[in-house]
């Protein structure tokens, strides 16, 4: 994958976040550039699903891109999905052409069956202060760039941590970085600071503070014509 930095104005990827309760057909609406199938909210019943889950990943493929989601409860997922079932889920998500998200503990406790696939999505999720939040993403940062990361992501619902994400988005290197903080106002700093993925809700949102896919799409246009905007010789 090229490296894209901050700059870029293709960044955020705007990323519809969809809470999916059965699997059924999906129609996106405009703006959003990836669905995040969040299949945690079916819980262990998603193993039944399985065919069909392939042929909605490749339906929706035709059109955005797909990220195949299936988060630990210690990280906020909303049912227990046992590891064996999420491994074949996982499996299944890459074979079929999705980005898989996956959270750091579970990437190292089972690295050797996702080592260097480039098509996963690195995450962390606090939920609780934590004064260690620089060491905490440095390290998972270096295990991204060490994977070939399709991007490493932090989500936080601490508003004070936004200058340490914000500064591990000014030191990018290879892997793209995504800050996701909790609260609107961030969240819209975060796409005009040119996060790499931006989650945005088309309804039930998956996580308080999303703004709407029309909002994120708003914010982004803004962005762009702030970087498109001609210099000025202001003295400051
Ligand atoms: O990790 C994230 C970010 C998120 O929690 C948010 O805060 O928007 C939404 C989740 O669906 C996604 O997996």
């Amino acid at each position: 994958m090229p490296h894209k930095t901050a700059l870029s104005a293709n960044r955020p990827m705007l990323v519809c976040a969809v809470p999916v309760k059965s699997i059924e057909e999906l129609n996106p609406p405009s703006g959003c550039e990836a669905v995040e199938l969040r299949l945690d909210y079916m819980g262990n019943e998603i193993e039944a699903r399985l065919s069909e889950l392939s042929s909605l990943i490749k339906k929706l493929l035709s059109r955005v891109k797909v990220i195949v989601t299936v988060r630990d409860h210690e990280e906020g997922g909303v049912n227990q999905v046992d590891s064996s079932l999420k491994l074949k889920i996982i499996n299944l998500a890459h074979e079929n052409g999705a980005l898989v998200d996956i959270e750091v503990e579970f990437a190292r406790r089972y690295a050797r069956y996702i080592a260097s696939w480039g098509d996963v999505i690195l995450s962390r999720h606090i939920f609780n202060k934590r004064p260690d939040i620089r060491g905490i993403i440095t390290s998972d940062y270096e295990l991204a760039n060490s994977m070939n990361a399709f991007t490493y992501k932090v989500a936080t619902i601490n508003g004070d941590d936004l200058p340490a994400l914000v500064e591990l988005l000014v030191k990018e290197r290879e892997v793209p970085v995504a800050i996701v903080p909790m609260q609107p106002i961030q969240r819209a700093a975060a796409i005009m600071l040119g996060t790499a993925l931006m989650y945005c809700s088309t309804g039930d949102g998956t996580a308080p503070g999303q703004l709407s896919i029309q909002e994120c799409v708003r914010i982004k246009e803004e962005r762009i014509r702030l970087l498109e905007a001609p210099k000025r010789n202001h003295s400051y």
